[in-house]
């Protein structure tokens, strides 16, 4: 891993998707900067976190790689703290995440161009956001001829070729699985395939995440960090306290929790997270002056909207308990021999049921005139409005074959099939907040994302969820029905959000609390290109900066930031003879 100096051009902060690729793409430019890539958590290289079946359970059962945070009590939730894992290590939040890649609406890459003025943002275009994707990822579009009648990911055009990042399509599909598919057709929702494909910017349909696996194992951001070249220097379990900021607000360095100063000859980048990097910058002092002085970090730049504008995807789910043998989901929730069997064999040869138990997972992303005729969607502002009813853009989605998240009152018994489904919120307009709870480094900091705490989170998901209902009442699915649960007295509005508000979780799609836009933009805190206002050689490249939360799963959009800054900082240093 490269010994450690203590001066080098660039200081990255976070080892997670954006940061990962910030460092790999800097360190293998021509010229050959000096990189420092310091992370709080460890290597995690351990083969047994990259085992498909586990994705959706790692980051609950292996506490090391979660910095295990939780929500401030969200009284509108009926006080819940809800979970907000993190993930530490190599990888950062993509080592433990549930492996889902979803790119969303191109809409959305558009609106984001327009609100910063920058068309790097434009989803197409030579040098747009489809193309940039691609140079990072190689996804294989392999699936079986009888699937195709249902998902049809296009292998030409649409898709990296050669990039670290291996994406794919499980197989085989779990027993039964094709119903779901057949449940949208019998309700009148249209298949995803039928616009185009999920990944196209057209994620309209029902439609099957691809997913962070191939070969027998997950795929994470560490894959960027694989075999540095020597002047890429990897620091683990390293957590930093903060930047360090001159008098002539230029940012020199960086401080770790243990005292060790690292300094940078061009620059600092802060990549640890939309939790983590405001909380490293308020630790600098930048940030809201009252939060600064109440925690008596003296003032180096103050800066309002540092920790502010915290938004997240949210979710709520039911689960239909299914006839015997409808599905063998059971064999991995209660048979511990078995399973044990499993990974005995795929830790000889990365083959068996582990790569496809949990490894599919229909997604669909829909749009609803319920929705679009509600007094809560006309509510909002004209521009915001007008964004949320573009072609690409859908107002919720709805997942099946998670675990059993959402039973209510039913246990499990081992004859039992199931099949659980979650409604989440699309372009959700609530807002939040991170905060310092002490100017200690090592204490969490206080999060308020104040989930689903806005009148069109709430019509959107019980419209979501009306939805949901319908597609697991679809006769395919009904004919095997036992009964469903995790479900609300009744259906009226009011029953829905007592339900709602009881177990609304969050998808850990936390971003914009740095965000960026045009230099006019009040309540942006960075430019187009990364760079902090009013501090220089200060960046923050991580999902912080995103202007809005788009519709999609994030990950996909945190390797992009990592790559877009790359190009960026390669043009402006020069790094790239050819550029
Ligand atoms: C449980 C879970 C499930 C998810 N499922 C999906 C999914 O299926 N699909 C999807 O698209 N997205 C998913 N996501 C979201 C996705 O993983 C994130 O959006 C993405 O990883 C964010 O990337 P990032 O680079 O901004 O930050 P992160 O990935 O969070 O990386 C930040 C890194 O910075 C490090 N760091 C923080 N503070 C410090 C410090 N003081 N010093 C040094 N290092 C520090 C952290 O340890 C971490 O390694 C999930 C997330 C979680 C937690």
């Amino acid at each position: 891993m490269g010994s450690i100096r203590e001066e080098y051009d660039f200081v990255i902060v976070g080892a997670g998707p954006s940061g990962s690729v910030l460092a790999s793409g800097l360190a293998r430019t021509s010229k050959k900067p000096s990189v420092l890539l310091i992370e709080a958590g460890s290597v995690n290289d351990n083969v047994e976190y990259t085992v498909p079946a586990d994705r959706f359970s790692l980051a609950f059962s292996q506490p090391s790689l979660n910095w295990g945070y939780k929500t401030a009590p969200q009284t509108h939730l009926k006080g819940q703290e809800v979970d907000y894992s993190r993930g530490k290590g190599l990888g950062g939040s993509s080592a433990i995440n549930f492996s889902c890649w979803i790119l969303g609406s191109s809409d959305d890459y558009d609106a984001w161009a327009d609100m910063t003025g920058d068309d790097a943002w434009k989803w197409d275009g030579k040098d747009g956001v489809k193309e940039r994707i691609k140079k990072i990822t190689t996804y294989h579009t392999e699936v079986r001829e009888e699937h195709r009648k249902f998902i049809d990911p296009k292998p030409e055009g649409y898709h990296g070729t050669s990039g670290p990042l291996h994406l794919s399509y499980a197989d085989p599909w779990e027993k039964g699985l094709e119903n779901v598919f057949i449940a949208a057709e019998e309700v009148g929702m249209p298949l995803n395939k039928d616009v185009l494909e999920v990944n196209s910017g057209n994620p309209i349909g029902m439609g099957m995440g691809a997913g962070c696996m191939y070969a027998g194992a997950r795929t994470t951001a560490a894959v960027f960090l694989k075999d540095p070249p020597s002047n890429l220097t990897i620091m683990t379990d390293a957590p930093i306290h903060k930047v360090i900021v001159d008098e002539s607000k230029t940012a020199k360095g960086i401080l770790t929790i243990n005292g060790r100063q690292i300094y940078a000859n061009k620059e600092v980048i802060l990549s640890a997270g939309a939790l983590n990097t405001p909380q490293l910058l308020l630790l600098s002092g930048i940030g809201p002056r009252s939060e600064l002085e109440k925690h008596n970090i003296p003032v180096i730049h103050e800066m309002s909207q540092i920790g502010q504008n915290l938004q997240d995807h949210s979710f709520v789910g039911s689960t239909l308990i299914l006839k015997e043998g409808t599905n063998d989901r059971m064999i991995h929730e209660g048979d511990v021999e078995g399973v044990k069997k499993l990974r005995e064999q795929h830790a000889i040869d990365k083959s068996g049921v582990l790569n496809s138990m949990y490894c599919s997972t229909p997604m669909g992303f829909f749009k609803s005139d319920a929705i679009l005729n509600s007094e809560e969607f006309k509510s909002l502002d004209k521009a915001e409005q007008e964004r949320i009813n573009g072609a690409t853009v859908p107002h919720f989605e709805i997942a099946t074959h998670i675990p059993p998240l959402y039973l209510g009152d039913y246990e499990l018994k081992p004859n039992d099939a199931y099949l659980c489904a979650l409604a989440f919120i699309m372009n959700p307009q609530a807002t939040g907040s991170v905060t310092l709870r002490s100017a200690d480094p090592s204490a969490n900091p206080i999060i308020q994302p104040n989930l689903a705490n806005h009148p069109f989170d709430r019509r959107v998901i019980i419209e979501a969820l009306r939805e949901m209902w319908k597609l697991l009442e679809a006769p395919v699915l009904k004919k095997d029905t036992v009964q469903m649960v995790g479900v609300p007295k009744g259906r009226s509005d009011e029953e829905i959000w007592d339900y709602a508000s009881g177990c609304l979780a969050s998808s850990w799609h936390m971003c914009s609390t740095v965000k960026m836009g045009k230099p006019d933009d009040t309540t942006a805190s960075t430019d187009t290109d990364f760079r902090l206002r009013g501090i220089k050689n200060l960046r923050v490249v991580d999902l912080s900066v995103m202007p809005f939360l788009v519709s999609n799963h994030t990950q996909s959009t945190a390797y992009l930031v990592g790559q877009t800054a790359v190009e960026k900082m390669m043009k402006e240093y020069g790094l790239e003879e050819s550029v």
